[in-house]
């Protein structure tokens, strides 16, 4: 499984916000960062991925393009977490995550729906809170809850923007290390809009960073992240600096004048 983006697009009515992208073969198995300041075209190319705006171009998933593909077609590959939080309902986490496997996989047996719940609770952690409601959780715990949601359809493609803005360090590196092993076991592949390019470093096997509506570097984090790319893409003075795991960490120190 692979995706290939060719002259990929996301426009506006006659507003183009993301122009002429093209991404060879990502590879299922990984976590792919999409990172650039706001307004650069991250969540409006994975609302484009997920069928939700206008794209042009190709986004070839195994060959197939997604924008010819029948919307339940395209809902069973693809799942979509926006940089919003799960809406607030009086269903229990458990009820959330049953409708959603229920909606995007109406075929599946009821013995496969209750394995595949309890699978996902357990590698998020959240068994603990499996019978709360989900108006009754906090702004982090929603987050996971949105992402018990997504993993259950066990889609191809996620497209999660801004997955762990809400969650404190140990929920992060819960996501994280979850999603690894999902992709890895399901044959899947994440596109992820992040802004914490440290958490980035750390986790995503690949990263593009964007421009103004391009893709202006890709790349692994530790070959791509430089004080020069971040001034580029962010304006900032920045150093990056490598932990004793070897892996970048940003410390941005001051934002430039524009130029
Ligand atoms: N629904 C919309 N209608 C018109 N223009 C939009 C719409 N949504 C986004 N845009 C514009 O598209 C451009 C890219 O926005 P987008 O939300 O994709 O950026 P982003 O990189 O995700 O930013 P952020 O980091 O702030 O979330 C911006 O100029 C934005 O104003």
């Amino acid at each position: 499984m692979s995706l290939v983006l060719q002259q990929f697009g996301v426009a506006y009515g006659a507003r183009p916000v993301v122009r002429n992208i093209d991404v060879a073969a990502l590879p299922e198995g990984r976590i792919v960062a999409l990172a650039g300041a706001n307004g650069a075209g991250k969540s409006s190319t994975l609302r484009a991925l997920a069928g939700l705006c206008r794209m042009t171009g190709q986004a070839l998933l195994d060959g197939e393009d997604l924008a010819r593909l029948r919307p339940p077609a395209r809902a069973r590959l693809v799942a979509y977490m926006p940089q919003s939080l799960p809406q607030a309902s009086s269903l229990t986490v458990y009820e959330s995550v049953l409708s959603a496997v229920r909606t995007a996989c109406p075929q599946l047996a009821p013995a496969v729906v209750h394995q595949r719940i309890e699978q996902v609770l357990h590698n998020l952690g959240l068994h603990a809170l499996a019978l709360r409601a989900l108006d009754a959780l906090s702004g982090g715990q929603r987050q996971m809850a949105g992402l018990a949601q997504l993993l259950v359809r066990q889609p191809r493609l996620l497209l999660l923007d801004e997955p762990t803005s809400a969650l404190d360090l140990r929920w992060q590196l819960c996501l994280m290390e979850a999603l690894r092993q999902h992709l890895a076991s399901h044959q899947a592949l994440c596109l992820m809009a992040v802004h914490d390019l440290s958490l980035a470093a750390r986790f995503c096997d690949d990263m593009l960073v964007m421009g103004q509506g391009q893709v202006i570097a890709r790349g692994a984090p530790s070959r791509i992240l430089t004080p020069a790319l971040l001034r580029q893409a962010y304006g900032i003075a920045a150093r990056v600096e490598t932990c004793s795991l070897g892996t970048p960490i940003v410390l941005a120190e001051h934002a430039l004048d524009p130029e």
